[in-house]
């Protein structure tokens, strides 16, 4: 941080009654949420739930219908120096295809009114400093990520927004981001990211705010919105005798509900109680294990039924 002024609610992001009404679309419908600093966000949805326009509408890239989105209390548009608030990267970054790495970066700065030497350091901070003088057409899809990043903190934002940073990186370059990504939010920053990549999120994000079709469906602490769900850990059981052990289990109050691979799926006791059923029963069981709840499930039921067909 380069401003130590700054106050608390300098980095929120406020999202309030935002709607978007294309012509026989309603993308984004009365949404409200808010991203606190100092905190990696994830922003999920299913497939055309309105993560893209949101984010863009928070970006004054595109017009809300109704509602308002404010970061630090100031609509983007309202910003005097943007690219020094709020870093965007919201798709896989392109440049002049005969530009190097860090005159790409530099021509930012020229029209941005940052110093040059921004470029060295950002993209320094995004591990790309060997690379600087290659051309971007030579640029592999991750270091094409890594240099919309470096772009986006040339002005060293107390915010960055990024839409679906992981698409297309290989693990390693996963990796990489969730590392860089949590480090931002550590420093103070606000990280909002949206992704569809869930189990990925649940390694980087401390809040989720999940949306689907254009409205929310939950916000919270990542941990928070995964214990909230009705059902807990389920157990799952392989058997040959499958039908022996759910009449058994059944008369023990359990539910049993079965995966298509026939691995039987059993709520409301624990493993300790399906083994001693099992045993009582004289079943055979090929495998007993405890399955918590994880963001995919969570995310899966929650929007269940509110798919993109809109
Ligand atoms: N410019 C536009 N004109 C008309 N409809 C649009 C426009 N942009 C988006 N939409 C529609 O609005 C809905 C939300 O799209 P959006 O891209 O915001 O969703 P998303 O959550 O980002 O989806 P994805 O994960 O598939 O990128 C979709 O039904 C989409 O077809």
């Amino acid at each position: 941080m380069t401003d130590g002024q700054r106050s608390p609610t300098d980095g929120q992001i406020v999202v309030s009654g935002l709607t978007k009404q294309y012509k026989n679309v309603r993308a984004v419908n009365d949404l409200s949420f808010t991203v606190e600093p100092g905190r990696v966000t994830g922003f999920l949805g299913p497939n055309g739930a309105g993560k893209t326009t949101t984010l863009r509408m928070l970006l004054n890239l595109v017009t809300p219908t109704a509602g308002v989105a404010t970061i630090g209390g100031r609509r983007y548009a309202d910003l005097t120096d943007p690219l020094r608030h709020v870093g965007a990267v919201l798709e896989a970054s392109s440049a002049h295809k005969g530009r190097t790495g860090i005159n790409h970066l530099r021509v930012i700065c020229a029209a941005a009114g940052l110093p040059k030497q921004r470029a060295d350091e950002a993209l320094a901070l995004v591990g790309l400093t060997p690379a600087a003088k290659r051309k971007f057409k030579g640029y592999s899809l991750g270091m094409k990520q890594r240099l919309g990043i470096a772009a986006a903190m040339l002005g060293d934002p107390r915010v960055l927004i990024l839409d679906e940073p992981a698409n297309g990186l290989d693990p390693e370059g996963i990796r990489w981001m969730r590392g860089f990504l949590k480090g931002l939010a550590q420093q103070g920053r606000t990280v909002l990211v949206s992704s569809h990549l869930l189990s990925e999120m649940q390694l980087l994000a401390d809040d989720v705010v999940i949306i689907a079709a254009g409205q929310l469906v939950r916000q919270g602490p990542v941990d928070q919105v995964i214990g909230s769900m009705a059902q807990g850990a389920r157990v799952r059981v392989r058997t040959p005798q499958a039908e022996a052990l759910t009449a058994a289990l059944k008369a023990e109050s359990a539910t049993v509900d079965v995966d298509e691979q026939g691995t039987l799926l059993v709520g409301a006791v624990d493993a300790p109680t399906v083994g001693r059923v099992a045993l009582a029963a004289g079943v055979e069981l090929h495998e007993l294990t405890t399955e918590r709840p994880d963001l995919e499930r969570v995310f899966l039921e929650l929007t269940a039924g509110k798919a993109d067909i809109r």
